[in-house]
């Protein structure tokens, strides 16, 4: 995946303003930043939501002025949001399989009267749905409705549903938004399997410092919509201009606290 040149604006406020950056095949990818620097816009770019003014986002070989969110499955690309966007009244296996099921090849009245093809792509994302779980730790919970479950369990059903499709590119919007430190680490954990066991490459928007420091392979600071700094943790830590912009403001660093 790459930006390039990514502009754009809402009427008078200036959300993107040349944003460019690569994201190599396997990597865990953080885009940081103040409030309002232009992260959730970046996100909504790359999938589709939002149409560029200028640029161009590059997904699996192809470059697009304005992604189009009906390809994103195709092209390999799964997203997660800020809110939890779950159905609450359904089992953790139903909420998981729903990644795939919803756009399973047999239509709904295939389904519904049950023709053969209809069954067996249902049994496969069942299937599929069981062994997310077991990557990530759900079993437990399987046919506990998720609405029951603690919040951080039903942001790892978030992940698992995600990555259910097995997607080249999962993008997630703020995923440790209001979590203990405990579910932090967990789902820190499960986004390692996700990269390592099942081969995504992550791009991440995430406000904890520490969580980010700790997981990305390299960090994109973004400051009123341009790109301050792109780098490693460690020369992330150490760009005068981030600093300026957006460390400084962290209480302790080296605690891994969350700004
Ligand atoms: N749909 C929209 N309509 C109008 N203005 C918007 C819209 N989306 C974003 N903006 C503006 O664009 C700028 C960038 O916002 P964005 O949400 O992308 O930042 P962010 O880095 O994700 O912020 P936060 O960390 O608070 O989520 C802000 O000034 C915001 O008010």
């Amino acid at each position: 995946m790459a930006v390039d040149g990514l502009s754009l604006s809402f009427g008078g406020v200036t959300a993107l303003n040349g944003v460019s950056f690569t994201v190599a095949v396997g990597e865990i990818r953080a885009v940081i930043g103040p409030n309002g620097a232009g992260k959730s816009s970046l996100l909504n770019a790359v999938s589709g939501l939002y149409r560029p003014d200028s640029g161009r986002v590059w997904l699996g070989g192809h470059s697009f002025a304005a992604v189009p969110t009906d390809r994103l499955a195709a092209l390999g690309v799964s997203r997660t949001f800020q809110n939890l966007a779950l159905f609450k009244g359904l089992s953790v296996l139903d909420n998981v399989a729903a990644g795939l099921t919803h756009r399973l090849r047999a239509g709904v009245l295939a389904q519904v009267i049950g023709l053969p093809t209809a069954r067996r792509e249902r049994a496969d994302a069942y299937d599929r749905a069981e062994a997310l779980l077991a990557f990530l730790h759900l079993e437990d919970a399987r046919d506990r409705p998720v609405g029951t479950l603690p919040y951080g369990v039903q942001k790892r059903v978030e992940l698992a549903r995600a990555l259910v499709a097995r997607p080249r590119l999962l993008l997630l919007d703020e995923p440790m938004a209001g979590m203990t430190l405990t579910e932090k680490q967990e789902l820190t954990g499960c986004i390692r399997v996700a990269r390592d066991d099942l081969g995504a490459t992550i791009v991440l928007i995430e406000h904890d410092i520490g969580v980010v420091m700790g997981l990305s392979d390299r960090i994109a600071v973004l400051d009123y919509g341009r790109l301050i700094g792109d780098g490693t943790p460690e020369a992330i830590r150490n760009n005068q201009a981030v600093i300026d912009a957006y460390l400084g403001v962290a209480h302790d660093l080296e605690a891994g606290e969350g700004i």
